[in-house]
């Protein structure tokens, strides 16, 4: 019998619906090639919605999202809506409230430099021929994003607060993935600094004894990013805490070739998932047509690996953008005298798609990404 999977679709803003666009496509390629159908809703969130009905995350949109399978998510916000009240804007009432009712605590963010497309990098080819695989593994409804805050006409502050329950999640998540790819983590923190991360450090180490055949390494923030410049190859799993692990991958995904390379999977405990890009609305370049689409793309591959198990689809997409950058159909984001668009990427990734063949494609090996 066929597979049929709902999806709610909620593009947002700036980019959101040019990279959605694209995305669509190929989810459309993708599901036509393995025998699958998708129901693709789409709903207003964000900057979008409030022009549209007063609120960024409107009922209808939350109601479609509780009745999908999976959420696919663009990007929200922009500089129209900063001078609403900060619970009024666009991330702060949409994309937050959503990791939260939906428990989603786990965001992976996979980030790699390939040898065939290392120059993409922005590091001395030095160091980026020596290629990058690294899952960041960012706990997501927890530390300062949710604590208490406050602020007053001379002063304001935020609170991070983590509990063992909420670590220990996280890093079990950290730990069964590396056991699927290099058995490597290095935990994030600031635990010469912070009473957060001392817990962090003692609950990882902990959880750690269960997983003998896994290194374990702990490595304040700021070494980190440092580090991460240095010889990103030394890493696999990156286990991080809220804001860390927001700050990082930014990192990771310039070191890749360009905040639109990567893509996100934020998760529950029981596979439900809203899948979206780590960049933003990018403003700066949003209209024109030059946005780069793939990590929406892979956003949506993530989505068929994780929520749907549909394995083979999701490495199809994958090796459709590998083939894509090493050819350098890539946008001006990574290559500035580029001629190719946001459409023309999206069209190249649905080409490879149909001349791929899928007898030929790999043993799935879930987690390994
Ligand atoms: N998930 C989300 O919805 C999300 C994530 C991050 C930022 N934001 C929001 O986006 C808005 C802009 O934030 P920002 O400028 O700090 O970050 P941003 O990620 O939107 O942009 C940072 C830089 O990266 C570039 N960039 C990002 N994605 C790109 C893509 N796909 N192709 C080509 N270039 C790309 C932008 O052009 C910009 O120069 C803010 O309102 C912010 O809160 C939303
Ligand atoms: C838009 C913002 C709230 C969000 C975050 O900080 O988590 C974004 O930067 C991300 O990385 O998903
Ligand atoms: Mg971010």
């Amino acid at each position: 019998m066929t597979k049929h999977y709902n999806i709610a679709v909620l593009a947002g803003d700036g980019i959101g619906p040019e990279v959605m666009a694209e995305a669509v496509k190929v989810l459309t390629a993708v599901a036509d090639k393995c025998g699958f159908s998708v129901n693709l809703n789409t709903a207003l969130v964000g900057g979008a919605a409030i022009d549209a009905s007063g609120e960024p995350l409107p009922a209808a949109t939350l109601a479609l999202c509780k009745t999908s399978d999976a959420i696919l998510f663009g990007s929200v916000g922009g500089p129209k809506w900063t001078g609403l009240a900060p619970d009024q804007q666009p991330e702060r009432g949409s994309l937050l409230p959503l990791r939260k009712t939906f428990d989603l605590f786990c965001n992976l963010r996979p980030g790699h430099i390939y040898p065939e497309f290392a120059d993409l990098s922005p590091l001395h080819p030095r160091i980026s021929s020596k290629g990058m695989n690294i899952l960041c593994v960012r706990e997501l409804t927890g530390g300062i994003y949710f604590g208490e805050k406050g602020r007053t006409s001379t002063d304001a502050f935020d609170t991070q607060r983590y509990s063992i329950t909420e670590i220990e999640r996280i890093a079990r998540v950290a730990f069964e993935a590396a056991i699927k790819r290099n058995n490597k983590v290095t935990s994030i923190d600031k635990a010469n600094v912070l009473q957060t991360s001392v817990l962090w450090r003692e609950t990882v180490q902990r959880v750690a004894q269960h997983y003998p055949s896994v290194t374990l390494e702990h490595m304040y923030i700021d070494n980190a990013a440092m580090q991460l410049i240095r010889s990103p190859q030394q890493f696999d799993v990156l286990l991080c805490d809220n804001l860390f692990g927001d700050i990082l991958s930014d990192e990771i995904a310039a070191i890749a070739g360009s905040l639109g390379l990567l893509p996100s999977a934020s998760l529950n405990g029981s596979g439900f998932g809203l899948y979206e890009p780590a960049g933003g609305s990018a403003p700066d370049i949003a209209g024109k047509g030059i946005a780069n689409p793939i990590a929406q793309i892979l956003s949506a591959a993530l989505m068929l690996r994780f929520s749907f198990g549909q394995e083979q689809a999701a490495q199809l997409i994958e090796q459709a953008v590998q083939q894509c950058l090493s050819q350098r159909i890539v946008t001006p984001d990574i290559e500035p005298n580029s001629s190719y668009n946001t459409v023309a990427v999206g069209d190249a990734v649905v080409a490879a798609i149909h001349n791929l063949s899928v007898n030929n494609m790999p043993v799935p090996t879930v987690g390994s990404h």
